[in-house]
């Protein structure tokens, strides 16, 4: 982004104190952030309040600050009047307009697709990814599984989970399109959208996976919850939308104003599939599109994948690719890391790792591993540390019967005591003290004790979060490798040999 002299009132509208007219380099939401001519802009968080970072801000050399407390930026314009003070209704909202106006638009020069649901989203933006590239559209892909251009995961900073802040998502815009990128798949989390994050930006293509209970703690209530997402549909010209879903398809099809196709195993889905048959080497299915007939081949596991590579499809036709054309490279679709992947290990057992970490995921996965061929199955689940603490036992009540083994561990604690996790997880078992009932209170000491109770011919899944490089444990983001903790017990042998504990 280049610095450039900005007459403010024409940039956002608000009450406006000091200097009309400022260079501006970069905008920030954290003071920490702040370079020479950085327009800052306060948000009262969960934790803090950016206004108490205001002098920091300008001692920085921020010279544009953005605020929604009129008096206190008064005051501050008095005490620093070569600095512009703007007071707004909706900082956030400011803050995507201000990103956009800054890097010069990027998302215009874009195919932009967003993609929202409770699951899948990760999965569908993965396989839209690898099918426009391998349709020749140069294609980039923001969220939880990275940044990624259109043939390398970039070494963009990852500050929130899925969808980056709005000054974020501009930055790596305007990348693309330095880049000569043509489109931009972008995840779109019902946080995001609520925190205005993708503010501004006009999709073209708005994708919908399915809607179950989650993120309550942040919404509160599965209404506001449906409501945060269908916004997405009010900023695209056009959808793709789940027929299968009961919860939101019906008012996103009352809502949406441009081509619509709806895709899933519902007879009056535009896209259809059925015949379905999963193994685990891939998935075999009859697609049904606008009354066309098609046989497919993917390297996919589980109907709900299939569910996942319809979205993918119906969005390339929406981008205006033909079904020849998308067929063709049907095979070249790649899933994110730790979404049921199988691990390739000299195990005498089979080991898949997956990233369910909702209930209705983790359902959708066992029915999944339970059509592969196995003796035994052992399931590790984990209950969430961080936010919502009835999720946890309802990941039990889902796993209940499911499987011979099942061994309950925690992730992402942060603050909260890991026993008190793992005790409302098992609350959700019919009965907890069961004897194939496990529990580890370290994610690594679950993975290796499912490991010992494992024998020649057993699969062994693996959920929750393992992915994305780190646990958050306290305050901290402490690194952890799913894939390390697995090659730890086959090179030195079980946890509790290594610490020569009873297992
Ligand atoms: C719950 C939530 O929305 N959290 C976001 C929020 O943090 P917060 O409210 O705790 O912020 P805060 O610490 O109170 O600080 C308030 C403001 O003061 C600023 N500050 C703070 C300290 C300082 O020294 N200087 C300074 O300027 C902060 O940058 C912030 O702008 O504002 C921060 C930036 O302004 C975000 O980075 C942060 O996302 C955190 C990282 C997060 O984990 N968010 C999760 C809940 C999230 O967004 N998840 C969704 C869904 C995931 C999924 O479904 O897959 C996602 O899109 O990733
Ligand atoms: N269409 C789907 N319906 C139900 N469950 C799904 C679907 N697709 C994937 N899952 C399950 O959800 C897990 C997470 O998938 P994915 O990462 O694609 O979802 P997500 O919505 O992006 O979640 P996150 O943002 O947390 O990554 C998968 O590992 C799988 O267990």
């Amino acid at each position: 982004m280049n610095s450039k002299t900005y007459f403010l009132e024409n940039l956002v509208s608000g009450t406006f104190f000091g200097p009309s007219q400022q260079v501006i380099s970069s905008v920030v939401y954290d003071s920490r952030d702040v370079e020479e001519n950085s327009a800052f802009v306060s948000i009262i968080g969960e934790k803090q309040d950016g206004h108490l970072y205001i002098d920091i801000a300008v001692e920085k050399g921020a010279r544009t600050i953005v605020g929604t407390r009129r008096r206190e930026l008064e005051n501050y314009a008095k005490a620093y009047p070569t600095v512009s003070f703007i007071c707004v209704e909706d900082s956030r909202l400011t803050l995507a307009e201000l990103a956009s106006i800054v890097y010069d638009y990027p998302a215009d020069h874009l195919y932009t697709i967003g993609v929202t649901g409770t699951n899948g989203k990760t999965t569908v933006s993965s396989f839209t990814y690898s099918l426009l590239n391998s349709l020749s559209l140069r294609t980039g892909c923001i969220g939880t599984a990275g940044i990624w251009d259109d043939n390398k995961k970039t070494t963009f900073k990852q500050t929130v989970p899925t969808t980056p802040e709005a000054p974020d998502i501009h930055r790596v815009l305007d990348y693309f399109r330095e880049s000569q990128m043509k489109a931009a798949v972008i995840e779109s989390t019902s946080i995001a959208i609520e925190q205005k994050r993708l503010a501004g930006i006009h999709f073209d293509v708005a994708v919908h996976t399915n809607l179950t209970p989650e993120h309550l703690e942040f919404h509160g209530t599965m209404e506001a919850y449906k409501e945060a997402k269908l916004k997405l549909f009010d900023q695209s010209k056009s959808a793709v939308v789940n027929l299968d879903d009961p919860i939101m398809s019906g008012d996103i099809l009352n809502r949406c104003k441009g081509s619509v196709i709806t895709y899933g195993l519902s007879n009056r889905a535009d896209f259809r599939a059925d015949n379905i048959q999963t193994s685990i080497d891939g998935t075999s299915f009859t697609l049904y599109a606008f009354e066309q007939e098609f046989h497919i081949n993917a390297p996919i596991v589980g109907d709900y994948n299939v569910a996942n590579l319809l979205a993918a499809i119906a969005t390339c036709y929406q981008v205006g690719f033909s079904f020849e054309d998308i067929l063709a490279v049907i095979w070249t679709i790649k899933s994110p890391e730790g979404r049921f992947e199988i691990v390739d290990h000299e195990a005498p057992f089979q080991i898949v790792m997956d990233y369910a970490h909702t209930p209705d995921a983790l359902s959708h996965v066992l029915d999944a591993v339970r059509d592969v061929p196995h003796r035994k199955l052992i399931v590790m689940i984990t209950g969430i540390g961080l936010r919502n603490p009835d999720k946890r036992p309802l990941m039990a009540e889902v796993a209940d019967g499911m499987a011979d083994e099942i061994i309950v561990s925690v992730d992402q604690p942060g603050h909260t005591d890991r026993q008190e996790v793992v005790n409302d997880v098992l609350k959700g078992f019919k009965n907890p003290y069961s004897s194939h009932i496990h529990s580890k209170l370290h994610r690594e000491e679950a993975i290796h004790h499912a490991f010992d109770l494992a024998e020649p011919g057993d699969v062994v899944l693996l959920t929750g979060i393992g992915f994305g490089g780190y646990q958050i444990i306290g305050d901290e983001r402490v690194p952890y490798s799913e894939l390390d903790v697995i090659h730890d017990y086959f090179e030195n042998g079980s946890l509790c040999e290594q610490l020569k504990e009873p297992c």
